[in-house]
């Protein structure tokens, strides 16, 4: 395949965006009263709207063009019948399975793994039946009341993100979440938790990641202190992994294992047995329509043609705008505060994914791939870093989220996020002229010399970019369906940028040496072995950490 900026694809949108990047998003809306129609889709509950993009007709056009010659369409068959397009890794990348509905068999390596699927979902009813309606219980005889997931990154941010999301369908056991390798985290946790009632559900993919097995080792040892009896732990810990030695080496019955498959990726991995401690928190019912949600977003990416394809255009325009306009970050800003840890979900699922700078063949690329990205929720980030959106010298791509039912009506609060919420890209794609700034100063009966002398300040370039995604509510089922849509955005820029989207090397080296620190640090001699800068702290920290005074 020819380097991508070397083709003929990438070399039209770069003339394209050489004629067309001065165009002003205002002076476009003024020109077609259509853009909004021609700029938006609906599907299901969800409105999409990327009309405030700089874009016109042509750029999706050359877009798509690039799209198509990238491989996209035939990449994404691959993915979606089990090929291993993990190539560093040699998987298969099928979290799709996970959430089809139906049971047309997917292979891999010759396997139908829907008959899998649908054992894994229903060991999960089951479990989930048992310990809602209370016939699991604890050591004393007691039901379950809390959940623990002791879990990290995908085995963290997916389950937490989602549980809550999803708080005011929460009518199980509470859910809480470890991660932190900081003991601080699962101390303040363990304190207003009694053993008794608690069950902890260790998650890890590879029952070897370090943080994981450090936390679950302490939750072991505390709930030993407390309930006596090794035998007790079998009703009060369960994990998830695909590593049924790993988790019987570490004491739990495999009986209590939910177990998924090497082509589940860490952070596509909270529709597998991932997500029990969501589903022990809503029901299985519940879990099973964000499933299904999820697969509503998967029909439309295999069917939609790529220019009315919702993740296809998030990607596309993600794309135009790091590689031809050189932005480096991307927003993400629900407003919406169950989704606030929607945008520290997609920041490992998009980072994680595609932070790489070694195409698929080996070789470094010459071009930007994965954007940094961030976000909080709305109307917080207007009171914090919306200044710089609005008026900084960086042009960054938002996403703004929000439904249009409240789950929790109170007086005019939705009013007033909403009219913020919409407010916001308006004003980042109009602005403010210098002229509309010194009339409105004038208005306000400001001297001659204060309103030049200000009107510089109140003006706002605008033509800044944004899509909207409108829900009608949060429900499990549309919460699905608006992650898989990013899940699939990150795929295709990975596959346009020729990097392997489902690997995370880039993690490695700091857990190796993470691992050698600590033997040093148990050994307690002075550091020598690293650089000046490394050795000159860990020294500092000995000292430190031994200093009574
Ligand atoms: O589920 P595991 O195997 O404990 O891994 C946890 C996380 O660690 C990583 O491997 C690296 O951060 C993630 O991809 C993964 O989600």
């Amino acid at each position: 395949m020819i380097s991508l900026t070397r083709s003929p694809a990438w070399e039209a949108l770069l003339e394209h965006y050489r004629e067309s990047c001065d165009l002003h998003m205002r002076d476009l809306f003024n020109a077609d009263s259509e853009r909004f129609a021609k700029f938006s889709i609906q599907l299901g509950d969800l409105l999409f709207d990327y009309s405030k993009n700089r874009i016109t007709q042509k750029t999706v056009t050359l877009l798509m063009d690039l799209l198509r010659d990238r491989g996209v369409i035939e990449r994404r068959e691959a993915m979606f019948s089990g090929g291993h397009i993990n190539v560093t890794e040699d998987r298969a990348v099928l979290h799709v399975a996970l959430r089809q509905q139906d049971e047309t068999p997917v292979y891999v390596d010759g396997e139908n793994v829907i008959p899998l699927v649908r054992q894994m979902l229903k060991k999960m009813r089951d479990f989930c039946d048992h310990v809602r309606s209370g016939e699991w219980k604890g050591y004393t005889g007691q039901p379950i009341t809390d959940i623990v997931n002791i879990g990290i990154g995908g085995s963290d941010l997916g389950p937490q993100m989602v549980a809550q999301a999803l708080t005011s369908y929460v009518d199980g056991p509470r859910p809480h979440f470890v991660s932190n390798a900081d003991g601080t985290q699962l101390s303040e946790i363990l304190r207003n938790l009694d053993p008794r009632t608690t069950l902890f559900i260790v998650a890890s993919k590879t029952f070897t990641t370090q943080e994981t097995l450090l936390n679950a080792g302490s939750a072991k040892k505390w709930f030993l202190s407390r309930a006596g009896n090794e035998e007790f732990v079998a009703k009060h810990f369960v994990a998830l992994s695909t590593n049924r030695e790993g988790v019987q080496n570490f004491g739990i019955d495999p009986e209590n294992m939910f177990e998924f498959w090497d082509w589940v990726g860490g952070r596509y991995s909270v529709w597998s047995a991932i997500g029990l401690s969501v589903a022990l928190a809503i029901g299985m019912d519940r879990f099973e329509e964000f499933l299904a949600g999820a697969h509503e977003a998967d029909v439309h990416f295999r069917t939609a043609q790529p220019e009315r394809n919702i993740p296809m255009l998030m990607a596309m325009l993600g794309i135009w705008y790091n590689n031809f306009y050189g932005c480096g970050t991307q927003a993400i800003l629900p407003y919406n505060q169950y989704l606030s840890r929607f945008p520290a979900y997609f920041q490992q699922g998009d980072m994680e994914s595609n932070g790489k700078s070694i195409s698929v063949d080996g070789v470094p690329v010459n071009y930007g791939t994965g954007p940094i990205i961030w976000g909080e929720p709305g109307t917080n980030g207007q009171h914090a870093f919306f200044q710089l959106l609005h008026q900084g010298t960086k042009l960054v791509p938002c996403d703004f989220i929000a439904c249009a039912q409240p789950l929790n009506p109170m007086g005019k609060h939705h009013t007033v996020l909403i009219s913020n919420f919409f407010a916001q890209t308006e004003a980042l794609m109009r602005g403010r002229t210098l002229a509309e700034a010194k009339a409105e100063l004038e208005a306000q009966g400001l001297a001659p010399n204060r309103v030049s002398a200000l009107a510089p300040h109140k003006t706002f370039t605008g033509n800044r970019p944004s899509n909207t995604f409108l829900l009608k509510r949060l429900t499990p089922f549309n919460l699905g369906l608006l992650m898989a849509l990013y899940e699939h955005k990150i795929f295709v820029q990975g596959t346009i940028w020729n990097i392997n989207s489902f690997d995370q090397m880039g993690v490695e080296l700091g857990k190796q040496l993470a691992k050698n620190i600590q033997t040093e640090l148990a050994e307690g001699g002075r550091a020598t072995r690293h650089d000046a800068s490394t050795n000159g702290l860990i020294n500092a920290y000995q000292h430190m950490s031994r200093d009574n005074s």
